[in-house]
């Protein structure tokens, strides 16, 4: 269902809004440890490959296979425990939930999958001090700012351990050093706990983490290896 070795594939991906075709027959396949970058001009369709290949969007046409399962078969609610469990996700906007505290929100999907208050937010905490954000553990999302938010969001991307990262613009609200704080953790992830990571980014420091390259062009995929 999936390449050889590969762990999350989208073959033949077709997704169109109205008169827009966002994605025009995309292929792409991750390996566990590995890291890949999309990279393309603006509009030219990496969000919407990242959220089909994470099951967030259902494509039109094509399949997306994780792990010898068929993502775009399942229902919405298998889907949604299937983000929960394996999946980690750090987006640029909007993901923290602002009622919570900040060691909340990254205990939050542990609590989720019925882990311990006192145990969740123990780890929680060890991950806001990897993030170096342990300061801002009791505050509130609204209460710290873009790039604090964006830490907190990453610890909480990662407090789960997942098989796969989706990160889009990881580090968009972040300074150099802490852009690179983020990535070593992300590298981290790929490196010692064999995480697939797939990353859409404009920003080549971000991409030099990559082991490959794939450049999304009018909603196709071009593997950069393959087309030197
Ligand atoms: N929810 C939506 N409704 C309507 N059109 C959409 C939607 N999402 C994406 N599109 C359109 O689909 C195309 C691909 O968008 P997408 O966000 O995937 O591109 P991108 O490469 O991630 O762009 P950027 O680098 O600017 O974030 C664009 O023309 C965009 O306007």
């Amino acid at each position: 269902m999936t390449p050889a070795g590969s762990l999350l594939a989208g073959t033949g991906l077709r997704k169109a809004y109205g008169p827009t075709t966002a994605l025009d027959g995309a292929e792409f396949s991750v390996h566990p440890g590995e890291i890949v970058a999309l990279m393309g001009p603006s509009g030219s369709g990496k969000s919407t490959l990242l959220h089909c290949l994470a099951g967030i969007v259902r494509p039109d046409a094509g399949f997306v296979g994780y792990d010898g399962q068929d993502l775009t078969g399942m229902s919405d609610a298998e889907r949604s425990a299937l983000r929960r469990t394996d999946f980690g996700f750090v987006f640029q906007f909007g993901q923290l939930v602002p009622e919570l505290t900040c060691v909340e929100n990254v205990a939050l999907p542990l609590r989720l999958s019925g882990v311990r208050r006192r145990a969740a937010e123990d780890r929680a905490l060890e991950w806001l001090e990897r993030l170096k954000v342990e300061d801002v553990r009791t505050r509130r999302p609204g209460e710290i700012s873009g790039g604090q938010q964006q830490r907190v969001a990453v610890a909480r991307a990662l407090v789960t351990r997942p098989r796969v990262i989706f990160a889009d613009e990881p580090t968009g609200a972040l300074d150099s050093l802490n852009g690179e704080l983020v990535m070593d953790l992300l590298s981290d992830a790929a490196r010692k706990a064999h995480a697939a990571v797939v990353l859409v980014t404009h920003d080549v420091r971000v991409a030099a983490y990559s082991d490959r390259e794939v450049v999304v062009r009018d909603g196709r995929a071009t593997d950069m290896a393959g087309a030197i």
